[in-house]
């Protein structure tokens, strides 16, 4: 029950909400539910049907109307007395400005994704509203208190990198069914039917080089005289046939690992093209692209079911005849999509049929689209959980109890007896180059480095602005906006394509620029340090920002990694590692704070006595900044130990 001093806070507050997605349904009807009068929802978003599972205030007539409005209406119907106002809109739109922003007593944020997270968190650090941030992946969710001054933002803490895998991992030996996906999706895919031209390290490397890179050189093309059945066998023998039997040569590769098995289509599918069991004309009749399966041609249904080899092997050619034969305007152009039906099938083959090549556990088409799409399912139960904790804080924060907010993670296995462990919110990180005055430093090629490089690769990509102003002193060298007349945007194009050194007002070492935000009110400095050269594979964007901070990537023998598509849990603040707590003190921005600081749920202090762990089972909690040695104190507050 909440106390008179909590239910008056909680009538007079104004909150924006912004996401009606997973957490946002469920925050929504707790909100209305605790007496929250007058509350507006953002989202951009329509309802789409693989969302009512979890987003309870959506049916199916739902389907394609705006999430923010539908969730509205539903909520009014058990609590038609609150003022609810919803704009079906992306926050980042210019009406949701500062302004717009200040009318807020507080915003409590349901979304998916860094970049809007990034954007609200300097829009309410410019409007001084608070901010409840939140997320949820799985079984695991937080939510975290920013409040300016007196908590660290949004971004005052390194948000981990996606995960990558060594290259040689996903070439040579891979171990694991996620480096087939990789290999598959990242690989082969994209030398079939994307960009042919772009560097790929598809091709085992063998001892001999130039035999094997002869052999590649033109085995992905499609040859003007041959069917496309050949084409599909010839390049299904060249990469688990001849590409594993090159392999195999190195034989130092092998000496600690299990060798693993060329496989040629001519041992697993009869010399003739199979006869089809399945319904081939469907596809001949459909319209709709997406539609085009290969599981539909071959009568293969369930996707749940773990394929054969042989059915793998005859999926993997087939999908192949699809995209050239009913998807051909698309070959060329293909990037990997969960969603496209077709691709999917191909890249699930294709794992399969590595993963049996080297001993590995095959997977499920549905399995297999969970792993390429990064797709962790979410639960109604955790976003519920986290939903009543952001309201938790927002009544904390509307009564300015600042002795008592907390971040609250979620965990997956208990520990100390807790599903939820709470932990007093950190300072402001002083040198965070959002909520602090600190300067970045870049170290570019000034002489080669042209402004459009830096727009992209530093503006836009690192510092996540959207309506950037680059000055050096007075001069403006570059702006984005919707009032700018034609001349000064001929000047900016014109300067995009210079290089720093030969600017109008030179970019040259030692010149500090100051980068703006008009939109956020964000703005920063970047002191300018020339440097000659760069490695290519450590420093790909040939220039370093420094003060800027991102989860290093995972290090390997291997220099050069890949990815397998974002997690959203890159986007939320890393939880500590719960059972590698101690009770020694922790350093938290300049200051000491012990594990007992630690509070229960309810804001209590809990006994000061060691932390009990019931369960070493740690891989549900992932040090995502450790070995950050840029950053010590930040990388030591984390790390709690
Ligand atoms: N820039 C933005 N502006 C407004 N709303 C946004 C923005 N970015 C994300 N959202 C909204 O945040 C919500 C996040 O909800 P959720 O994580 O449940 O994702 P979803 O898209 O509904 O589900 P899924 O991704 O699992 O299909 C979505 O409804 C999405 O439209
Ligand atoms: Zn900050």
């Amino acid at each position: 029950m909440a106390s008179q001093q909590q239910l008056s806070a909680i009538k007079g507050a104004k909150v924006l909400m912004v996401g009606a997605g997973g957490i946002g349904c469920e925050l929504l009807k707790t909100l209305a539910l605790s007496g929250f009068q007058d509350i507006h929802i953002i989202d951009m978003d329509t309802i789409e049907v693989s969302n009512l599972n979890r987003q309870f205030l959506f049916r199916k007539s739902h389907v394609g109307l705006s999430k923010a409005k539908v969730a509205r209406d539903a909520v009014l119907r058990f609590r038609p007395h609150v003022s609810i106002t919803s704009y079906h809109a992306n926050v980042k739109n210019q009406e949701f400005n500062v302004d717009f922003f200040k009318q807020f007593s507080v915003v409590l944020n349901g979304l998916d994704n860094l970049d809007a997270r990034r954007h609200v968190n300097r829009l309410c650090l410019a409007a001084d509203v608070p901010l409840v941030e939140s997320g949820t992946t799985g079984f695991l969710g937080q939510v975290t208190v920013h409040v300016k001054g007196k908590t660290e933002c949004y971004e005052c803490q390194p948000k981990p990198a996606p995960k990558t895998y060594p290259v040689c991992t996903i070439t040579s030996t891979p171990s694991k069914f996620v480096h087939c996906i990789v290999w598959a999706k990242d690989l082969l895919f994209t030398k079939l039917f994307g960009d042919k031209n772009q560097e790929n390290d598809l091709n085992v490397r063998s001892s001999d080089p130039a035999s094997s890179s002869d052999h590649a050189e033109d085995i992905f093309q499609l040859n003007k005289d041959e069917t496309i059945e050949h084409y599909g066998r010839r390049v299904f023998d060249h990469v688990f046939g001849y590409n594993i039997e090159v392999a195999l040569s190195n034989e130092d590769t092998w000496k600690n690992r299990n060798k693993p098995r060329p496989i040629y289509s001519r041992d697993i599918l009869p010399e003739e093209p199979t006869k089809q069991n399945g319904n081939a004309d469907k596809n001949c009749a459909t319209d709709d692209q997406s539609l085009i399966s290969a599981m539909t041609s071959l009568g293969i249904k369930n996707p749940q079911e773990i394929w054969s080899l042989m059915e793998n092997s005859r999926i993997f050619i087939e999908a192949i005849k699809l995209f050239f034969t009913k998807r051909e305007k698309d070959v060329g152009n293909l990037a990997f999509d969960k969603d496209d039906q077709l691709a999917v099938e191909f890249v699930t083959a294709a794992a399969n049929i590595r993963a049996e090549s080297f001993g590995i556990p095959m997977h499920s088409l549905f399995e297999s689209k969970g792993i390429a799409g990064n797709i962790v399912h979410a639960i109604a139960t955790t976003n519920a959980i986290i939903a009543g904790l952001i309201v938790i804080e927002a009544i904390k924060v509307l009564q300015n109890d600042a002795n008592n907010y907390r971040m609250t993670y979620c965990l997956e296995h208990p520990s100390r007896k807790m599903l939820l462990m709470p932990v007093e919110p950190f300072e402001p990180n002083k040198s965070c180059y959002v909520c602090s005055e600190t300067p970045l430093s870049l170290e570019i090629n000034t002489h080669r480095a042209k402004l459009r490089d830096f727009v992209e690769k530093i503006v836009t990509a690192k510092l996540g602005m959207n309506f950037p102003l680059i000055m050096h002193g007075a001069a403006l060298l570059y702006e984005v906006g919707d009032d700018l007349d034609e001349d000064m945007v001929a000047n900016y194009t014109a300067n995009l394509e210079k290089v720093l050194s030969e600017l109008p007002s030179p970019v040259v070492s030692g010149t500090i620029l100051s980068v703006e935000d008009l939109q956020q009110e964000l703005s920063c400095s970047i002191n300018i340090k020339h440097r000659d050269e760069f490695n290519e594979e450590k420093e790909p964007d040939g220039m370093v920002l420094s003060g800027w901070q991102q989860t290093p990537l995972e290090k390997d023998d291997c220099s050069k990694t890949l990815g397998n598509g974002e997690s959203t849990s890159k986007t939320l603040p890393s939880a500590p590692d719960a059972d590698k707590y101690d009770d020694s003190d922790m350093v938290a921005s300049g200051r000491k704070r012990k594990l007992d600081e630690a509070v229960n749920i309810s804001g209590e202090a809990n006994s000061s006595k060691k932390p009990e762990v019931l369960d070493d089972d740690d891989d549900d909690l992932v040090m995502l900044d450790d070995g950050d040695d840029r950053n010590p104190a930040i990388n030591k507050k984390k790390r709690l130990q």
